[in-house]
């Protein structure tokens, strides 16, 4: 039956309204399919949704107003990807209007300057116009199509193209950040995330027609072969970025080689774009981006729990992607309102995970500093690390007014400690030091290993009582946990800041360092401040070291 257009509506579905016929040769010209008496009304669960098909297919749809005025309608097919478009619309004159687009022919093949398909439709005062459209496409034949009052379009465009402002806005400012982030830090995994964002970005941008639009209106071949492109290219760049950000290729070596076979197919899919057509490649790719998807989660999850800080804003945005599709699943279903998010949940979500992407990059380069300033060998912090927290150490106690000590220890005769029991054995003691005097200071006291067989405890807010009372308990402490190990034991020289003569850190370094010496002189397993002749411990005499 015809549909009203007299009565006062914004703008309305077709898709309930129209008869369809399938033309499975498409040979059917205009003449041909207006006679048939093949036409049938679309199915109402998926109107003229046709799917992936070889066949064109022919939409009729009649308009009836009542009314004394001239109505003039807008016709909207918003999915931006049909090959080919073609509309036949009566004229005043008794004949039809013709128009043929489509995005396989040039963007100015348009009546109006859009990114999706907008028709002039003309039903004059108490008339009935029947319109016809055919369509025919190597992707999906998902017509999607609304009537539109012409202010209500104004209206309704106006706020797409805001939302659109903002979404690719977005993913520029991504982009163009991270840009310079990379610029200056020179992370590999920020460059991957570059091209990754640029890519998938862009990939979307020709999914809404608009690079179409705005970018290659006169390619419409390019046009087509860009969604394969850049989605083959937004599966290798993303798994790039995966196994980088997560150094997959050291902890995870099978799916870190399943990751790179899959990279190698997404670049075959990429070469064959230039030879198959669009409707061969485009399904193995929507496979291949599902399981692509899903061995990233999975290496994420493996990240995650084996204790890698960053891969937790890793799954966050994997899970705000997945969040998004579950959206537009559940609107689908009619579980969540039909608004623009849910709509649109998938490129929403996309654009949170990219958010997110680059905060676990700034989690990274966090992670990274955090490691370079730690020993690999006894997870102490480094002489990197000593370097600069003594310094702030001090300048924090002399602007408060207190007293700042530090102990320099060395491990005694680890030379022929490692020369006995070899390396191996040489690495656990270097570890359980390092284990004993971190267990044996207070909070804030930070433990260092200086290098080698040296390690250095910085004590704030400690006089040299205080440093020496803590220094002789982590002596003890050592002795006593490697007594069965041929006794382990550390010589430690200590220097406060509230000494004679320390002016500055170098001072305090200096002294700290000499009174070790005497330790060693005295002849080793003892503690010695700077500033005392002797503060020995009760262990015997030894050679002077050597
Ligand atoms: N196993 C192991 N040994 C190390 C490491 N770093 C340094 N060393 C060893 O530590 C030893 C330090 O020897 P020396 O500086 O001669 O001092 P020492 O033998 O401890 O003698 P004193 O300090 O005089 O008591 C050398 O044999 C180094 O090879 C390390 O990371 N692992």
């Amino acid at each position: 039956s015809p549909l009203k257009v007299d009565a006062d509506f914004a703008s309305l579905p077709l898709g309930g309204h129209v008869e369809v016929l399938e033309d499975k040769a498409g040979t059917l010209d205009f003449d041909a399919a207006r006679a048939s008496d093949a036409f049938k009304p679309a199915p109402p669960a998926v109107g003229t949704n046709f799917g992936f098909t070889h066949s064109s297919w022919w939409v009729r749809f009649t308009l009836a107003n009542g009314g004394d005025v001239d109505r003039e309608l807008m016709l909207r097919e918003d999915y931006p990807l049909i090959d080919y478009l073609e509309l036949w619309a009566p004229d005043r004159s008794g004949g039809w209007r013709h128009v043929a687009t489509g995005d396989r022919t040039p963007f100015a093949t348009r009546e109006f300057v859009h990114r999706d398909f907008i028709f002039e439709l003309d039903v004059p005062a108490r008339s009935e116009r029947t319109f016809y459209l055919r369509a025919h496409s190597d992707g999906p034949v998902d017509l999607n199509l609304l009537l539109y009052r012409p202010h209500a379009l104004v209206g309704a465009i106006s706020t797409e193209q805001l939302a659109y402002g903002a979404y690719y806005g977005g993913f520029l400012v991504l982009v163009l950040y991270n840009f310079f982030l990379f610029a200056i830090v020179r992370d590999r995994a920020i460059f991957y995330y570059l091209l990754y964002a640029s890519s998938y970005g862009l990939y979307f941008a020709v999914h809404n027609g608009l690079t179409f639009q705005f970018l290659w209106p006169d390619s419409p071949h390019w046009a087509n072969q860009a969604l394969l492109v850049l989605l083959a290219l937004a599966l290798v760049f993303g798994l790039q970025f995966t196994r980088t950000f997560l150094g997959t290729g050291g902890f995870l070596p099978r799916l870190d080689k399943l990751a790179v076979s899959l990279q190698v197919l997404a670049l075959l899919a990429l070469v064959a774009s230039f030879f198959a057509s669009y409707g061969v490649l485009i399904q193995p790719l929507a496979l291949l981006t599902v399981v692509v998807t899903l061995l990233i989660i999975a290496m994420g999850t493996v990240g995650l729990f084996k204790g890698y800080r960053p891969a937790r804003y890793f799954m966050l945005a994997w899970g705000m992607l997945l969040a998004g599709v579950l959206a537009y699943m559940l609107k689908v279903f009619g579980l969540l309102p039909h608004n623009m998010l849910t709509q649109n949940g998938f490129q929403v979500g996309s654009l949170l995970e990219m958010v997110l992407l680059s905060l676990a990059l700034a989690s990274r380069l966090r992670e990274l500093r955090r490691q370079s300033r730690t020993d690999t060998l006894t997870k102490v912090p480094n002489r990197r690390s000593f370097d600069e927290t003594l310094p702030a150490e001090f300048e924090r106690a002399r602007r408060g007014g207190s007293a700042i000590a530090l102990l320099v220890a060395d491990i005694d005769h680890f030379k022929q400690f490692n020369d006995t029991h070899g390396h191996a054995r040489g690495d656990e003691v270097l570890k359980l030091v390092a284990d004993r005097l971190r267990a044996g200071v207070r909070r804030g006291d930070a433990v260092c290993r200086f290098g080698g067989e040296e390690f250095t405890v910085i004590l704030p807010d400690a006089d040299a009582r205080e440093a020496m009372r803590i220094a002789e308990s982590l002596r003890r402490g050592v002795e006593t946990s490697t007594s069965g190990d041929g006794s382990i034991t550390i010589s430690v020289g200590v220097a406060c800041s509230q000494d004679a003569g320390i002016g500055g850190v170098d001072d305090l370094f200096r002294a700290a360092d000499a009174a070790l010496y005497r330790a060693k002189d005295l002849g080793r397993n003892r503690v010695v401040h700077q500033g005392t002749p002797q503060v020995a411990t009760d262990a015997g005499a030894e050679p002077s070291r050597a």
